[in-house]
């Protein structure tokens, strides 16, 4: 059955940086023209701030020689710059806020699609070991911190550079020895910032963990809010909290106790540079080596350095948050994918439905395999049962199926393809799971359904609906195929959510079937009459069904039994019951019609000496 859906490979998704500078520039390809505006724009703002006391110079200096005129008439060029200056220093900062607000979402947008873009294409291994609560969070926290990293550099460090390197310029201008005064200040003020914060940052980063800790505890707890409310624990959890909230406000503590520390620092050294700049300005004015106007300009260009580098330790450490924040995300997220499809991979053409397992070692642990050079054929149009013990490897089989994990050796042919060499989303196109707890998106019903083939219209949903014995549920809900089913399809009994499944797997319709104890949640009854509808979609399609009620699978063409990985055996129910072993010993055993656990009672002990 060819499908001619344009599949995306694996291997197309975009590539990320794994580097914190390179991944930060990547994101920032395309703002370039943006970037260097944000820059003329800053530095503009900057400038102008600087020249606000070169202007009071111009002033004083026009006040200490006045030529005959009245103030204002001799005044009117500072004066006019002066005016100048304080309109361009709006216009510059609110066209650089303007460019913050046009390129900032964008800027999210495109770091957010681009880890999304990257994270979809993480095998079931990666979305096993993640929570998803926690990855959504990463995302959105990576994309924020990529923009205030960014708005640190352009807005904080960027204009303060040129803040620092035109003052002492100007200053330099004045008098050397005030230039070397200002310039010796600066240096050693940035260099002690950066230093304390770093000292800080383990501080700051503790506060920040216990803080994402009370978080993921009350995360927890409002999940498990049901629990404590049966167990009458709601005070119990108030107390658990407690601790930790404790623990939080010492962490608190000590990093504000730091912060203040550094405060002490800044206080002291601006007091420095001011006293300093005053006095020294002032002792060169006595010796008439500066002017009142220099003197005044020196004074201002003191102060406008202390006002910009007050705040520098707390921008360092926001700074080193930020960029944390972006290695973080960038360490769980970038990781190699470990399912890509290979160069040339084409698309799965299946004609038949044969499926071949040839001499397959696939361990999830190194050193516990769970196969071990597994043979098996299913033929075109089989349906075959899978029955075992639990653990004896049903749900790894048709895993494997789905290539969600990578074998250590061996293959799986479909129609003769081997599925490593074909084109993954082809081969998911082609092969329909229902799971036995089925999720479902946070959508409407017929969304949900229509999942399974996105061009069905609503006479194909109701159709499928209708089929698996969801339609006379959906049509009593207030809204319909229009209801909403919650998270994960909490709204929906685990048999609606059943049969929501089944709906959107007979939609799409595909030529492999997979049914993992499908009809598990469901009572008898509808059990049966699905039972009926199923078997008739199955058609010619090769199906393979886990249960662990034989009874569900009895009927089937072929049943295969699962020990430890190995098929012990291989044949029809009736087959399996006349030969009196391992099937025959559990359906007999089969009590309510569930399989005992292996380790209370094990019929195959009885033969053991068979296989071996
Ligand atoms: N994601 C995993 N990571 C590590 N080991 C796993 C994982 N999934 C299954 N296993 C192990 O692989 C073995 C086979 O498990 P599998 O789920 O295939 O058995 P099963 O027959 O489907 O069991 P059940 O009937 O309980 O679903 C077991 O020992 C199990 O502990």
């Amino acid at each position: 059955m060819p499908n001619n859906a344009p599949f995306q490979r694996a291997a197309d998704a975009p590539p990320l940086p794994t580097g914190i500078v390179k991944f930060i520039v990547y994101c920032l390809a395309g703002f370039r023209g943006w970037i260097f505006l944000m820059m003329l724009l800053e530095t503009g703002q900057a400038a102008c701030s600087i020249l606000v006391p070169y202007a009071i110079k111009a002033i004083m200096d026009g006040v200490t020689h006045l030529s005959g005129a009245t103030v204002l008439e001799s005044l009117r060029g500072p004066l006019l710059l002066l005016a100048g200056l304080n309109v361009a220093e709006i216009l510059f900062s609110r066209g650089s806020g303007a460019v913050l607000i046009i390129m900032g979402p964008r800027l999210r947008q495109r770091t957010t699609k681009a880890l999304y873009a990257y994270l979809q294409y993480h095998a079931p291994r990666y979305f096993g070991s993640h929570f998803a609560g926690a990855l959504a969070h990463r995302i959105s926290e990576t994309a924020m911190s990529v923009n205030h990293t960014t708005w640190s550099v352009l807005c904080d460090f960027w204009p303060i550079l040129v803040t620092f390197a035109v003052s002492i310029g100007l200053l330099f201008n004045v008098h050397q020895g005030l230039g070397l005064l200002v310039a010796g200040w600066v240096f050693a003020y940035v260099s002690l910032s950066y230093w304390l914060a770093t000292r800080c940052q383990p501080y700051a980063q503790g506060y920040a963990a216990t803080r994402s800790l009370v978080n993921g505890k009350i995360v927890d707890a409002v999940t498990n809010i049901l629990n404590a409310k049966l167990f009458a624990r709601l005070h119990f959890e108030r107390e658990f909290l407690d601790g930790f909230l404790e623990t939080e406000v010492q962490a608190g503590r000590r990093t504000f106790w730091y912060m203040e520390r550094v405060r002490w620092f800044q206080f002291t050294a601006a007091a420095m540079l001011k006293v300093g700049t005053v006095y020294y300005a002032l002792t060169l004015w006595d010796s008439g080596l500066i002017g009142v106007g220099d003197f005044t300009m020196s004074i201002g260009l003191a102060l406008l350095i202390i006002s910009d580098a007050r705040n520098l330790t707390r921008r360092f450490l926001e700074f080193f948050e930020y960029v944390g924040n972006v290695a973080n995300g960038v360490e769980t997220i970038v990781q190699p994918h470990e399912i890509v499809d290979v160069p040339g991979a084409l698309p799965l053409e299946i004609s038949q439905g044969r499926i071949e397992f040839r001499n397959v070692c696939f361990s999830y642990e190194p050193g516990q395999p769970v196969f071990d050079g597994l043979n098996v054929v299913i033929e075109p149009g089989q349906r075959v049962g899978l029955v075992g013990f639990s653990g004896s490897g049903k749900s790894t089989f048709v895993s494997l199926m789905l290539r969600n994990y990578q074998l250590q050796s061996g293959r799986i042919l479909i129609d003769g393809m081997d599925i490593q060499q074909v084109l993954l989303d082809s081969l998911h196109e082609q092969v329909s799971l229902i799971p036995q707890d089925p999720s479902l998106f946070h959508r409407s019903l017929k969304e949900n359904i229509g999942y399974g083939r996105l061009a069905a219209d609503d006479t194909a949903i109701e159709a499928a609906a209708r089929m698996a014995h969801a339609d006379e549920f959906i049509k009593v809900m207030p809204e319909g195929y229009d209801s909403l089913v919650g998270e994960r399809g909490v709204k929906l009994s685990g048999g609606q959510r059943q049969r929501i499944a089944i709906a959107r797997v007979m939609l799409k319709d595909a030529p492999i079937l997979i049914l993992d104890e499908a009809t598990s949640s469901l009572d008898s009854v509808t059990e049966r009459t699905i039972q009926e509808n199923l078997d008739r979609a199955m058609g010619r399609k090769t199906v393979i069904a886990i249960a662990h009620r034989l009874s569900t699978i009895a009927h089937l063409d072929r049943i295969l039994v699962f020990d430890q990985g190995r098929i012990v055996e291989d044949g029809g129910h009736d087959q399996l019951l006349a030969q009196q072993g391992v099937y025959y010993r559990l359906w007999t055993m089969q009590a309510g019609g569930f399989l005992p656990e292996r380790e209370e009672s094990n019929p195959l002990n009885g033969s053991a000496s068979n296989k071996d």
